[in-house]
This record gives C-alpha cells, structure tokens and sequence, in this order.
C-alpha cells in the first residue's frame, strides 16, 4: 500500500532521514518508535506533505506522492497535540471540516458518539480539557473513511475508557483493511494493537518487524524486553 524508497531529509545540516526504505501493507497496524530525535514525526510529516524530502520517493498504491495533494484524503491524520481555533465550538469544528469534505462519501460518526460528543458541541475549544481536545482530534481523523491512518501518540492524554475506545475503533478499521501508522511509546499499548513494529534510530530504520517475530528473535514472551536487547544488542 505504501512503498518508501530511499527517503532523505535535512534539515539544514542535520540530516534527520538517511535513506529510509520501508514497505507498508494494507490491513496492518504498524508501530513507529525510537528514541526522541529519531526522525518519526518528519517521517509522518513527509507522509503527509508538510515536509518535503531532500530526495527518495513515497509511494501510495503505486503512484508517488511527493508534490500532489489529492491523495492526502486517503490519509486521516491525529496529530500529538491539535490546534484549533480557540474561539470555535466543538461543533463549528465538525461541521467545518465536514464542509471543507463536502466529496466524502462515506461519514463515519462512531467516535463522535463514543465520545459523547454532541453533548459538548456548544463549548470552545480554547475550553476543553486536552484529553477532549483529543478525542476530537480522533474523531475527526477517522471521520472520512481514510485507507491510511497515521496516529501521532493517540492515547496519550485520554483516560482509561478513552483509550480502550480509540484502540477499538483502530483494531475495527484494521480488519476492514485500513493500514493504520501509530507513533507511541508505550510498549504495553504497542502489544496491544499493533502486527508490526518500525524502530528509527538516528534517522535510519533499526528494525521493521512483527511482534510475534521480534519475540521469536529475542526469546523473549514481552515486548518491551525484547525491544530492550535488540537495542543493547544482546539478541
Ligand atoms: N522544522 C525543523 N527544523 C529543524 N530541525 C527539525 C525540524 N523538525 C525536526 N527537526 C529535528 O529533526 C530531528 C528529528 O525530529 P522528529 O520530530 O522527527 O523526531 P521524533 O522521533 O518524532 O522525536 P520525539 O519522540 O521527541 O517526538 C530532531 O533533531 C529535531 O530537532
């Protein structure tokens, strides 16, 4: 579904993308981690066209992206931390960007009725608390049916239940064959939700594996273990 070929990107002299190459297919769940500075959210940028690579290609069914924009509907996109205007309403937000979509055919309402969101359409965003501020921010990611998600630290900030809604809704559209990119650094939630795990050292890929192959690797039953000795170099 999406091919990534020889990815570079620099900032100034720091070169953040060394020659990235990754394969993603379609009904996965894959994991992105790495130390911070590793070069994840400027990969997710280059996904989504908000930073253009030095050199390489990204590919989405085949065809490349870089310098197009119509394929970026095929991508819904949570963000870490959502900036919206604060003076907005929760429900000004929906309906703007239902607006900006007016072609969507599909509206996939489920995380805003999960959330309960419709009974705080009236408050401001500039209001909410950053756990709902989020829980917009998934709704709004998954509302267009996009075959490609790419989460930015999804959970971090949403409480217990919150969680548990947004992982089931991403196992959901996973089996509808979505492929779902998720940036986190919980190696429990990782085990939970996620087939595959891509770790970024330094701007290279370390490792892009299934869990099930990292623990057959390693020997170890948990995930963070296992992660752990291919990181010291132990496996
Ligand atoms: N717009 C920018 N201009 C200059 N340097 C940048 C810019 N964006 C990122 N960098 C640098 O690129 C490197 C990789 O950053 P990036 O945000 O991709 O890392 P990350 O793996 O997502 O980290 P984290 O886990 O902390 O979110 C860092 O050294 C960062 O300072």
């Amino acid at each position: 579904m999406i091919t990534i070929e020889n990815l570079c990107k620099s900032y100034g002299k720091l070169q953040v993308l060394k020659n990235v190459s990754l394969e993603f297919a379609a009904g996965k769940v894959v994991s992105i981690i790495g130390p911070n500075g590793a070069g994840k959210t400027t990969l997710g940028k280059c996904l989504l066209g908000m930073a253009l690579p030095n050199s390489g290609d990204i590919r989405l069914n085949g065809e490349s992206v870089l310098n197009k924009h119509a394929y970026r509907r095929q991508i819904g996109y949570m963000p870490q931390i959502g900036r919206y205007p604060e003076n907005m309403k929760i429900r000004q937000v929906i309906e703007m960007v239902r607006d900006i979509r007016k072609d969507g055919k599909v509206v996939d309402e489920e995380l805003i009725g999960l959330y309960g969101l419709p009974d705080m359409y009236e408050k401001r965003m500039g209001a909410l608390s950053g756990g709902t501020k989020q829980k917009v921010s998934a709704a709004l990611a998954f509302m267009f049916d996009p075959q490609v998600l790419l989460l930015d630290e999804p959970t971090a900030g949403l409480d217990p239940i919150s969680a548990e809604i947004l992982k089931g809704k991403i196992l959901k559209e996973k089996k509808k064959g979505k492929l779902i990119l998720i940036t986190s650094h919980i190696m429990s939630e990782v085990e939970e939700v996620a087939d595959e795990v891509l770790c970024l050292v330094d701007g290279s890929v370390k490792f892009h594996e299934t869990i099930a192959r990292l623990k057959q690797q390693t020997n170890e039953e948990r995930l963070s273990r296992a992660i752990a000795k291919i990181m010291n170099g132990e496996n």
